[in-house]
């Protein structure tokens, strides 16, 4: 298949707030909890300065030593509840935000499995990737932090500036210069910063899918020499990331000394103004120090909305991005109601209506009006310049994609009404780049049958021509394969492929150029034994190599997204000129060789 370079646009997501609050509400119990533990440590600590101004202007100016007891036993309890409930409440918005971070990363994966491979490609391996992790992490730190303030900043400051109005009305005329000052600050920074954030998250997607494709491509890297372009196009990507984060980074910094400063400042106000007052007898000492410790409450609870502000911009393109994903409709999606398939063994046929298609965005159909059929017990061979569009055919048999127009039927029944579980069982599916998932040679065999016994699994690799050097391993089935089954050769994991999809015991086998890295000798046995094994099967063969498709049923030859032949080898080869200059220039590279 060929890489995808221009990826179509991605539509925005209908409305969002729905879900979330949904998400959320998930959650109530340990939620209403959470509020309840708010609440508690919010009211304590506007006790606190109240009781303190108690202990010395009721108590310790007026030499009373019960009244002193009395008071400083209530501040001590008030601070051991704050201390309590502000640590459960931690815990419990912690609690709260992983769960959904969890729900989550799984929803995400859940979708990613769902979309049709040209979702995949239009949103690409790296943002995909991203959206799971990065983005779900930065709305996860945004909830623990809001959880644990969304509720006290307002309270502290609203009932702080009511507790300091009832200390001494005169003062708090400074709280009405100062508050709108720092809110200034605060929204003029994060406007700034919001744009940043917005641009550093889709920079993130861009490292990672470099670093993932020069990860997957370190061979050709190395063969070719290209280190030294390849990092520096890293080096590009990374700089521009840190460039953007340090922007940001910068605005958001300043945000706290601009915060910090303009609290120092109106303290030394108060204490000069209430000092004043203290001297000319307006005004008790021990009701100045209370409200100064509301002043502070007050402006702890704007920093709060401040942290809260300055995490927003970032949260909210990253919750934008994963309810983007989320909220695409996908385009192969399961039908409502499946219909069932005629039972295992009884043939299959194949057939295409009609189809064409084109990928979302492109202007140009890459199949157009592909028309045939394939029986049980039959081998369709496709071949085809590259490019041509034969591995699309086979995705859409397997329905990664479904067609634009017309349809495809599996024993007479649309794909798109056959429960994508009831279809993947029925097809042994080979694609172009063998892939093998880690662990040990029988699971990698059992990835599409469970059930597949012992003897199963040797029958597949018998028939694969994979059986001999499966033997030769110590561990024989229980040898362990890599991820990607990097330790065996590309022919040996051409091999393994074909016997994973063998295993199945399929009624429809789809071969997407897997004989490619196979030797001559090899191909050959390999395909006389399939043809035996898979007798009741429909098969269909894509290759560029005559070799492997001369001997099917009938071939069909693409070029350009349209069919110009089908049939027999040999009528093909007196009829369709496209596949006469392939067997031709085929036999005389042969020759040339030879
Ligand atoms: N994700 C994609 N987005 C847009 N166009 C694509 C995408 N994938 C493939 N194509 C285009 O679709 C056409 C058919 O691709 P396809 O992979 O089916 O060809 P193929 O005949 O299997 O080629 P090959 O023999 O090289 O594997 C090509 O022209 C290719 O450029």
């Amino acid at each position: 298949m060929t890489a995808n370079t221009s990826p179509a646009p991605i539509a925005a997501p209908a409305g969002t707030a729905k879900r979330w609050t949904a998400r959320l509400a998930s959650h109530r119990g340990p939620l209403l909890a959470l509020l309840l533990c708010q609440l508690g440590q919010v009211s304590a600590s506007l006790l606190l300065p109240g009781f303190s101004a108690d202990v010395i202007d009721r108590g310790i100016l007026a030499k009373a030593p019960d009244v002193i007891l009395h008071y400083g036993g209530l501040m001590g309890s008030a601070a051991l509840t704050q201390l309590l409930l502000s640590v459960t409440a931690v815990v419990l918005g912690a609690r709260i935000s992983f769960r959904v971070g969890q729900a989550l990363r799984s929803e995400i994966f859940d979708k990613v499995h769902r979309l049709a491979l040209a979702q995949v490609q239009s949103f690409g391996i790296g943002s995909l990737i991203t959206r799971c992790t990065n983005d779900v992490l930065q709305v996860q730190t945004m909830l623990i932090m809001s959880l644990t303030m969304i509720v006290i900043a307002p309270i502290m400051g609203i009932g702080g500036a009511f507790m300091a109005a009832r200390q001494d009305v005169q003062l708090s005329g400074l709280l009405l210069v100062v508050v709108p000052i720092l809110a200034l600050i605060i929204g003029f920074l994060t406007l700034r910063a919001t744009p940043l954030f917005q641009r550093m998250q889709g920079q993130i997607d861009g490292v990672n899918a470099i670093l993932r494709e020069q990860i997957e491509g370190i061979r050709v890297i190395r063969a070719f020499m290209q280190q030294g372009r390849e990092a520096r196009r890293f080096a590009t990507a990374n700089t521009g990331l840190t460039d953007t984060a340090l922007r940001a980074g910068r605005l958001m910094v300043t945000i706290m000394p601009a915060v910090t400063a303009v609290m120092q400042l109106a303290s030394v106000a108060l204490i000069w103004v209430g000092a004043d007052r203290v001297t000319a007898g307006g005004l008790q000492v021990g009701a100045l120090i209370a409200f100064l410790s509301y002043v502070s409450l007050i402006l702890i609870s704007v920093m709060m909305m401040g942290m809260l502000i300055v995490m927003l911009p970032r949260a909210l393109v990253s919750a934008r991005r994963i309810t983007t994903l989320l909220e695409t409709a996908i385009t192969v999606a399961p039908p409502a109601h499946p219909e069932p398939l005629p039972a295992r063994g009884s043939g299959l046929p194949l057939r295409f209506e009609g189809v064409s298609f084109g990928y979302p965005g492109a202007e140009a159909m890459v199949l157009e009006d592909i028309a045939f059929e394939v029986g049980p017990g039959e081998v369709l061979g496709i071949i085809g310049a590259t490019g041509s569009g034969k591995s699309t055919i086979i995705n859409l048999i397997a329905r990664l994609d479904d067609p634009t127009i017309g349809r495809v039927r599996l024993g007479g029944i649309d794909l798109r009404a056959i429960a994508p579980e009831t279809l993947a069982g029925r097809i042994g599916y080979v694609p172009q780049k063998s892939y093998l998932f880690s662990g040990t040679i029988a699971e990698s065999l059992r990835f599409g049958n469970p059930d597949a016994d012992e003897a199963a699994l040797w029958r597949a690799l018998e028939i694969a021509q994979a059986a001999d050097f499966v033997r030769a391993l110590p561990d024989r089935l229980q040898a362990p394969v890599a991820q990607g089954g990097t330790n065996f050769s590309g022919g040996q994991r051409q091999r393994l492929a074909i016997a994973r999809a063998l295993a199945c015991d399929a009624d429809l086998y789809l071969f997407d150029d897997s004989f490619s890295a196979l030797d001559q000798a090899t191909d050959v046995r390999l395909r006389t034994a399939l043809r035996q094994a898979t007798g009741h099967a429909a098969t269909v063969i894509v290759s560029q190599r005559v070799a492997s498709i001369r001997d099917a049923d009938r071939i069909l030859v693409l070029d350009l997204g349209r069919i110009v032949g089908l049939g027999a080898h040999a009528a093909l080869l007196a009829d369709c000129p496209i596949y006469a200059d392939i067997v031709h220039t085929q036999q005389s590279l042969a020759e040339d060789v030879a």
